[in-house]
């Protein structure tokens, strides 16, 4: 499971969990302007737009999960298992590998207004990276700072959703989804009334109890709810400090802990990372399921003219601050 979500303050944050039982080896990757992306069934893309993201190297290729461009347009992939159909190359139109998708778009839009206009002629191929990475059932999140979408490739067709909450889980497809929102239109951020019946003497007797109903399970249908109420009540400064702070609260709330979502063969899904990235300052914070401590990679530190991509390993391990190591200092251990 995963959980995408977007965030609007002074700036413009993208960003997600990654829910796995293992991870790819996966790491932050700039790829600058002028890698050539191969394609596997149109000419290569020379000159693009810089992106920062996390990606899987398959040798000097990167196989991005999520990414942010150098215009501020985000896009992320979350897995959609049984409803992911791709289709076989067809002529007239651009064809294009579900590997290949971030690339495509990100590399040659700089917003969804752009991107709506290359999706209406693309076609997402079912052609797989080689055979040690078969073809991934995913949906995907595009947005910038005015608006998201939602793309899914299913049975019938290329689908485009607009998304007003910006944000995107797993399974069920996206309208049912939004749907469901109905269900929690009572919900609220306020203390409740009683409106159960004049007869009672009903009282809050807590905090919070205006949200009393929000699911708290981790299926995805859930966490879509709960990411979104939280979102849409979300308050923050503007700095980026605190931006980036309520960003990895949004995305707290649908942790997941290991042990609680149990897999065959006793295999348990963990959040193994979450991010956060600064849209318009070409910045990815992070933190892994052990590293609580927040994590930055600049873009913009990278020479973005060149023809490489640049990739850091996800920095692991818990950094505790030991606050009374020695009198009047303090130490940062591991
Ligand atoms: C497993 C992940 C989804 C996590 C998730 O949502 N888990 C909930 C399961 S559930 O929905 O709750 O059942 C997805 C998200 C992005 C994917 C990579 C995209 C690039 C590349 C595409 C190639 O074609 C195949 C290899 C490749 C590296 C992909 C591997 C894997 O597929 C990745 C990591």
């Amino acid at each position: 499971m995963c959980t995408a979500a977007t965030y609007r303050s002074q700036d413009f944050y993208f960003g997600r969990t990654f829910d796995y039982e293992f991870n790819y080896g996966e790491e932050v990757t700039v790829t600058p302007r002028n890698y050539p992306f191969p394609l596997r069934h149109q000419n290569a893309l020379t000159e693009h737009y810089a992106m920062i993201g996390i990606a899987h190297m398959a040798g000097d290729y990167p196989l991005y999960y999520d990414a942010v461009n150098e215009k501020g347009l985000g896009m992320a992939g979350l897995n959609f298992p049984g409803n992911a159909v791709y289709s076989k190359v067809q002529t007239g139109k651009d064809n294009i590998a579900q590997f290949e998708f971030i690339p495509w778009i990100l590399g040659q839009c700089a917003n969804v207004q752009e991107a709506r206009v290359l999706l209406s002629h693309i076609n997402l191929v079912d052609t797989p990276f080689n055979e040690k990475y078969p073809v991934s059932p995913l949906h995907w999140i595009l947005a910038d700072k005015e608006e998201a979408i939602t793309i899914e490739s299913v049975q019938e067709g290329l689908k485009i959703y607009d998304n007003p909450v910006g944000v995107l889980t797993n399974n069920p497809p996206f309208p049912i989804q939004m749907f469901r929102l109905n269900d929690y239109m009572s919900l609220s951020s306020e203390s409740p009334t009683n409106r159960f019946s004049a007869d009672l003497k009903l009282k809050p007797y807590s905090r919070g109890m205006g949200a009393m109903g929000l699911p708290g399970d981790l299926s995805s249908a859930s966490r879509f709810v709960r990411v979104a109420f939280t979102k849409m009540n979300s308050l923050s400064g503007l700095s980026e400090s605190e931006s980036v702070s309520q960003f990895f609260h949004i995305l707290g709330n649908v942790d997941q802990t290991r042990g609680c979502c149990q897999l065959d063969k006793g295999e348990y899904e963990i959040t193994i990372y979450t991010s956060c990235c600064n849209a318009d300052r070409g910045i990815y914070y992070y933190t892994t399921y052990e590293n609580h401590q927040i994590t930055a990679v600049d873009m913009y530190r990278e020479n973005l003219d060149s023809d490489r991509p640049v990739h850091y390993p996800l920095v692991q391990g818990e950094h505790i601050l030991l606050q009374n190591a020695a009198a009047g200092s303090a130490e940062e251990n591991q």
